[in-house]
């Protein structure tokens, strides 16, 4: 279970989090969502200590995740992988090494620092592989794959951790819609088989609504929403997303000809 406590981040005068609290079972693929701006990569940011809070607690089964240093700080960070828009692959190595990075944490120092991959890792690299159908990509080198491709190395990589968490930072944000859809399929597929919690930030409203069991709603950092999909209703939206939720909760106004084309609603798919 994580466990979230008056989770707050001051950036100078500005609440990026704000007082946040969830709980959040084992195995639950939640979707955070709001605006730009609204505190979502801080709030994930902080779950991996990646961004210090300015008060409250992250607990993980119990252990006080914030108060973690040094070694027990990395194997935290160990457990819960990250999964960034970027991708953050090595595009001159192959794939499957770039995976392999992801068992750095499981090495001893002087194995990881000459590359010394043992049989055994590199099985469960192709394994994690073959789970996402990219094994036959597996000596290709990561800068010749698509956005898509590269989205799945990321989470072979970080599966590989063999961690309890997966925080996914707007993973989907710059693919098409294909890719979407395969990186969430992806990202659902292993919640539900390994019981990994995933927290996952998402833009897209209709892609929440698809593939989340939870939504996490934040609007200049406070928490104004948490249930499910369902839940969400006219109300909500207009909370999380102010007037940008008009494209969504109206009827759209048909475009005067020859103007430009609307701008996508938040509750729309973003290629
Ligand atoms: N390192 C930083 N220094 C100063 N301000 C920051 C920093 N990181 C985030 N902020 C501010 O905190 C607020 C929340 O930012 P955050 O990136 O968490 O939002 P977000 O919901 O993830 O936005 P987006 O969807 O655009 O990524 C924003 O106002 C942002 O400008």
């Amino acid at each position: 279970m994580l466990i979230i406590e008056g989770l707050s981040r001051r950036f100078g005068e500005r609440l990026a989090v704000d007082d946040v609290c969830l709980e959040v079972p084992r195995g639950s693929f939640v979707g955070v969502i709001g605006r730009s701006g609204a505190g979502k990569s801080t709030l994930l940011r902080m779950v991996n200590r990646l961004a210090e809070p300015t008060a409250g607690r992250v607990l993980w089964d119990g252990t006080d995740v914030t108060a973690l240093r040094g070694r027990e700080l990395r194997d935290w960070r160990a457990r819960c992988a990250m999964v960034f828009q970027q991708f953050n692959l090595s595009g001159r190595l192959d794939v499957l090494t770039n995976v392999l990075v992801g068992r750095l944490n499981r090495v001893p120092a002087h194995r990881s620092l000459l590359r010394l991959w043992s049989d055994e890792d590199r099985a469960v690299a192709l394994s994690a592989l073959e789970r996402l159908d990219i094994a036959n990509l597996a000596s290709q080198r990561a800068e010749h794959l698509s956005g898509g491709q590269q989205q799945r190395v990321a989470i072979a990589r970080a599966l590989v951790q063999e961690p309890e968490i997966i925080l996914a930072d707007e993973p989907i944000a710059s693919l098409d819609p294909r890719n979407t859809r395969v990186v969430m399929d992806a990202l659902a597929r292993i919640s539900r088989d390994y019981g990994i919690t995933v927290l996952c930030n998402l833009h897209s409203l209709d892609i929440a609504r698809a593939y989340c069991d939870r939504l996490v709603g934040l609007s200049a950092g406070r928490l104004v929403f948490d249930g499910p999909p369902d839940a969400l209703d006219e109300a909500a939206a207009r909370e999380l997303y102010g007037l940008e939720a008009e494209d969504a909760v109206g009827p759209a106004p048909a475009p005067m000809p020859g103007s430009p084309a609307p701008q996508a609603s938040p509750f729309t798919l973003h290629a």
